[in-house]
């Protein structure tokens, strides 16, 4: 059996300030190539979780293992280098160009200028935006989908095993997200061994993209699997509620076409 890239193992984390635990008891697998969406409520725990990941949150007890090895025991810098890092916000560095923002890690793990230029043009095609149009560009001279598609392809430019992303699509409108989703579906599937972590509130982006949706609820996981199986079987009262909200939605459209 394939051991999990990322491991949880009775994690919990609790913030001094917090009136209740961020994260309770939680224990799950995900294995490489995967595409698993984290959905919840506000307060859930998802950005917990996913900062745990990486280290920007750390536990309080339990293991996390990333490729089997206990991330306490690994350097914080190389760990991050590992792992693609996407957020709402963006946090593009103003005073450096599209090809300055998403060189900067190559730079760091010392490529040449050569590998560097070829791997800024390369990952400026999966996310859409021609290279010869945009390269150059700063980040105010690009819309909020634009800076997000560079946000994306900063964080694929050292080719990292796992991509963690939260709500990336987040203050986009609808047709733009809809296209970025299929985008990244299919930027991961052109990859066999690209781990993605993608938290969301939308139920219909974490359906639509996750092999696996992690359903949580004040902090704990309520069930993770298959979109189908979920819908199929709702675990507990929660899930079933939020399942609910999608029937009457369809419900509301069915009725008003
Ligand atoms: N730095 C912090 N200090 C104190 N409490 C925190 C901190 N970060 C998160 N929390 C608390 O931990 C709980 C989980 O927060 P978290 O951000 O993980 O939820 P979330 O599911 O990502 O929510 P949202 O969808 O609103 O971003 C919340 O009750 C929150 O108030």
């Amino acid at each position: 059996m394939q051991a999990p890239m990322i491991q949880f193992d009775h994690v919990n984390k609790n913030f001094p300030q917090g009136k209740t635990q961020a994260v309770r008891d939680l224990s799950f697998d995900i294995f490489s190539g995967e595409f698993i969406t984290v959905l919840g409520t506000s307060g859930s725990g998802k950005t917990t979780t996913l900062k745990m990941i990486n280290r920007l949150i750390e536990a309080d007890s339990g293991t996390i293992r990333f490729n089997g090895q206990d991330i306490k025991s690994q350097d914080v810098t190389d760990l991050r280098r590992q792992m693609g890092y996407v957020v709402q916000e963006v946090g593009l560095f103003p005073h450096l160009t599209v090809a300055g923002n998403i060189a900067v890690v190559p730079e760091l793990l010392g490529w040449s200028k050569g590998q560097i230029k070829a791997r800024v043009d390369q990952v400026l095609d999966l996310v859409h935006l021609p290279a010869a149009d945009y390269r150059d560009r700063y980040p105010k001279e690009l819309s909020g989908g634009q800076q997000q598609r560079v946000g994306v392809a900063r964080a694929l430019a050292a080719n990292p095993k796992v991509m963690l992303l939260d709500e990336p699509f987040g203050a986009i409108d609808a047709i733009t997200r809809s296209s970025m989703q299929t985008e990244l579906k299919e930027i991961q599937q052109q990859f066999d061994d690209k781990t993605f972590v993608l938290v969301t509130h939308d139920i219909m982006e974490a359906f639509t993209l996750g092999d696996r949706v992690m359903i949580m609820d004040q902090g704990q996981l309520c069930q993770f699997d298959r979109p189908q199986a979920i819908i199929q079987a709702p675990a507990t009262p929660f899930v079933a509620a939020l399942m609910d909200t999608v029937k009457q939605q369809s419900r509301l459209w069915s009725e008003l076409s």
